[in-house]
């Protein structure tokens, strides 16, 4: 479903130029868990950003669903990442005035969606990461995995094809992790929703299909983690 192609993102020049990205290929299957991992600066988070469109890329392709990404308009792209894509970050990024259903609904009020539906697929949202009961409090009453689930919710209310997350367990304890990664795991069953994720944690990275280690902007090894080689 993604296909990534000799991908080039350089940043600056002369002096400070940075090649982040120095040729990245990788083809992403729709259902799989891509975990992308690899030492700080290696890339990892302007690879995330330049297969959802989020930056924009240097030189290469970016294929979604055969699409190219980075070749039509911005207002194209900025379209096809609401209705396809979900991103998680490891700053949850909620509104602090609003409530947990009011931040969930804000993308598809933003798309136009009418108010009673965008409502009612927030609460389907929130219902779905198990947290209804907390649907009318704001990010301050919620706890640091509530506020991971509200965000996570935000992310699949539009059924995306493809979820984005970067560090989505950076500031999590351990069990909260758990259950994060449980959650994850459940919507890539039931809804065959593709994720990749850039991360530090080997436990994450232990959970998904097919592990891309880079270095130095460029991918260096692919791995399928031991769990995953004995379920196959
Ligand atoms: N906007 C920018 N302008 C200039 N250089 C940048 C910019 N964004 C990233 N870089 C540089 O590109 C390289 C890759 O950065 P990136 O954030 O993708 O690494 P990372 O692997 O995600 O790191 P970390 O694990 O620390 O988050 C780094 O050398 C970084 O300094």
């Amino acid at each position: 479903m993604i296909e990534v192609q000799n991908l080039w993102r350089t940043y600056g020049g002369g002096e400070v130029r940075v090649d982040a990205l120095r040729g990245i290929s990788l083809a992403v299957e729709r259902g799989e868990r891509i975990a992308v991992m690899g030492p700080s600066g290696c890339g990892k988070t302007t690879l995330l950003n330049c297969m959802s469109g989020i930056d924009t890329i240097t030189s290469g392709h970016v294929l979604l669903e055969g699409q190219d990404l980075h070749r039509g308009s911005a207002a194209a792209r900025d379209q096809y990442r609401a209705k396809k894509m979900g991103f998680v970050f490891q700053s949850y990024n909620l509104i602090p005035v609003l409530s947990a259903v009011e931040n969930v609904e804000l993308p598809l009020l933003c798309q136009g969606v009418d108010v009673k539906e965008a409502r009612e697929r927030a609460e389907v949202a929130l219902t779905r990461v198990g947290l209804r009961e907390r649907a009318h409090h704001r990010p301050s009453e919620l706890s640091g995995g509530q506020h991971q689930r509200v965000a996570l919710a935000r992310a699949i209310v539009n059924n995306p094809a493809v979820v984005f997350a970067d560090e989505p367990t950076g500031a999590l304890d351990r069990a909260t992790t758990e259950l994060v990664l449980d959650l994850f795991d459940h919507l890539n069953r039931v809804d065959n929703i593709t994720f990749v994720i850039v991360t530090h944690n080997p436990e994450v990275a232990e959970r998904a299909d097919r592990v891309i280690y880079m270095d130095s902007g460029e991918i260096v090894q692919e791995l399928v983690p031991k769990r995953r080689r004995r379920e196959r």
